[in-house]
């Protein structure tokens, strides 16, 4: 059997009879009290004698491919960064519960919303939309919400947005806006605000959701200091099988705070990480953050009279008529031990759900469900929900097997298809939920094109800006943007806005001669 001594030697690569001596020494000198240091080893667990040496013939000559250890920290840092989320790829996240407030068993039979008092752990992260993984906090972009709860019935991501709306509505258009409002022009490499606004003008029902970012909810002061919307709609069961339609909308308990337009570049400057430090140290000092979660309703009779479409990611509910009803806390109380592993590792999708709640027909929803774990597979790969930020409280999934990074038992002898030999493997649920799933129609291609009808919301939301004094700041933010655009982009951003209210185009083309003045 080998000793102690001499497996270390084998490790370093380094002849026993040149240096078994000072190993020897270095053990045999360790006091007692160092043993409960962690002692330093390869990945593969042996012993290293000093993390700083490198195996050389003689002190100066060059360095032996035998040197393990070097070779071993040296590929593993090669292979450090993973890709960044294509969209979303700044952000920060926190551990902590929901706790349900109101019963709602007569909307959803979900088991984590029923039972006034029940908590459910859950992770979030908040990200901006637009920027690479190391750019500012502060940057005008919505903001990302994204909630994963650990339920007793599996994962459900709740993966919300700040604003109740979006810029589309046609799900094959994300590439597009994604590639002209986050990505750089293919030539230059530079963002560029002729593609951004080009994109904008090409698909006006985009306007309302523009209005949105632009005004000064579009740079928020914190994550904690804003809301988060589930923006579609989804469909909530209850017991008897009866749906909703259901709008999420968690409400901030700290009280909105914006930034105005100067403080936000300010800060891209100053403290690039300003939200991601803020929420750390609320979190950290024993402040909690917390939103207060309420719901929108409508039955499918309600859904058939509204004069929008509910799949219609460009609209809201007016709460007038489909006012807010709540359910539940959610408080964030823990930051995590390490960001890869809990932030960066965490992987978020739409199709992620529960018995009780389900998707809506929403275009856009419907190329989400799809999209998310798809990326997943190539960010994390194909095991990426046995990473435990992901894992759920139970599952088995037998008939998944194998692949890169698998660290579970991968389900032992256990049989990998649904085998009908004694003892069964498997059972399986047998509720069905026919409820809406009925289609007909015929296969179509169809582009959800903007009508004069995707302006009048826009124009109550102008109404809004002038009653709260944001008219100005709204024209400020925008003009500031566009103009450096080339003078057409700036011509069709008028002939857009006018479109709302002429009045809305007047002060912009008032303010766009001012600031060319001035340079
Ligand atoms: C067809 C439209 C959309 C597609 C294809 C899409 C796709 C994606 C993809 C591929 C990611 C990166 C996921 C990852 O790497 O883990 C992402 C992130 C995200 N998306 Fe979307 N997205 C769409 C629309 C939306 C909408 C409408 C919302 C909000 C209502 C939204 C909210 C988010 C959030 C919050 C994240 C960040 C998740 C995280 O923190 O890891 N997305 N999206």
């Amino acid at each position: 059997m080998r000793s102690r001594t001499s497996y270390i030697t084998d490790c370093l690569g380094i002849a026993p009879s040149s240096s078994s001596f000072s190993i020897r020494k270095s053990i045999t000198t360790m006091s007692p009290a160092n043993y409960s240091v962690p002692l330093y080893t390869t990945s593969n667990g042996c012993p290293v004698r000093d993390p700083n040496a490198m195996l050389k013939m003689g002190k100066f000559g060059p360095t032996l491919l035998q040197d393990h250890h070097l070779i071993d920290l040296i590929a593993h840092f090669d292979r450090e960064r993973i890709p960044e989320r294509v969209a979303h790829a700044k952000g920060s996240g926190a551990h902590g519960y929901l706790e349900v407030t109101d019963d709602v068993s007569d909307i959803v039979s979900a088991d984590f919303l029923n039972g006034i008092g029940k908590k459910t752990p859950l992770f979030l992260r908040f990200s901006t939309v637009g920027g690479e993984k190391g750019t500012a906090d502060s940057a005008r972009d919505p903001r990302g919400f994204a909630i994963k709860f650990y339920t007793q019935e599996g994962v459900i991501d709740w993966v919300n947005i700040n604003s109740p709306i979006f810029f589309i509505r046609n799900g094959v258009q994300f590439p597009y806006l994604v590639h002209t409002q986050k990505a750089r022009d293919p030539k230059t490499n530079l963002k560029d605000p002729n593609m951004f606004w080009d994109f904008l003008l090409n698909n006006p029902e985009s306007v309302h959701n523009t209005m949105f970012v632009f005004s000064d909810r579009g740079t928020p002061f914190s994550y904690r200091h804003m809301h988060g919307y589930s923006a579609h709609t989804y469909k909530w069961v209850n017991k008897e099988g009866k749906f909703h339609y259901v709008q999420v909308h968690l409400l901030t308990d700290q009280g909105i705070k914006n930034l105005n337009n100067e403080e936000a570049h300010a800060l891209e400057a100053d403290d690039p990480d300003h939200a991601g430090r803020d929420l750390y140290e609320s979190i950290e000092g024993g402040e909690y953050p917390s939103w207060t979660i309420y719901i929108q309703t409508m039955t499918a009779e309600q859904a058939e009279q509204a004069d929008f479409s509910v799949f219609d990611l460009t609209k809201t509910w007016p709460q007038k008529e489909y006012p807010l009803r709540r359910v539940a806390k959610l408080v964030l109380d823990r930051n995590p031990e390490n960001y890869f592993a809990e932030v960066e590792q965490s992987a978020f999708s739409p199709a992620n759900t529960v018995p009780g709640i389900e998707p809506s027909a929403d275009p856009v929803l419907q190329a989400r469900l799809f999209s998310y774990a798809d990326t997943q597979r190539y960010r994390l790969g194909p095991n990426f929900n046995q990473l435990p930020v992901n894992r759920p409280l139970q599952a088995y999934c037998p008939f998944q097997r194998d692949g890169p990074g698998r660290t579970d038992g991968n389900y032992g002898a256990v049989p990998n298809y649904p085998s009908s030999f004694e003892p069964l493997n498997y059972r399986a649920d047998a509720s069905n939920n026919e409820a809406h799933e009925k289609w007909v129609g015929e296969a179509t291609s169809f582009h959800w094109g903007a009508t004069e009808k995707d302006y009048e919301q826009p124009r109550i939301f102008w109404e809004l800006f002038k009653n709260t004094g944001q008219q100005d700041a709204f024209i400020h933010n925008v003009t500031e943007n566009v103009k450096a655009t080339r003078p057409d982009v700036q011509k069709r951003v008028l002939e857009l806005f006018s479109k709302i209210n002429p009045e809305i185009s007047e002060l912009m083309s008032h303010s766009l001669e001012t600031k060319a003045k001035r340079t």
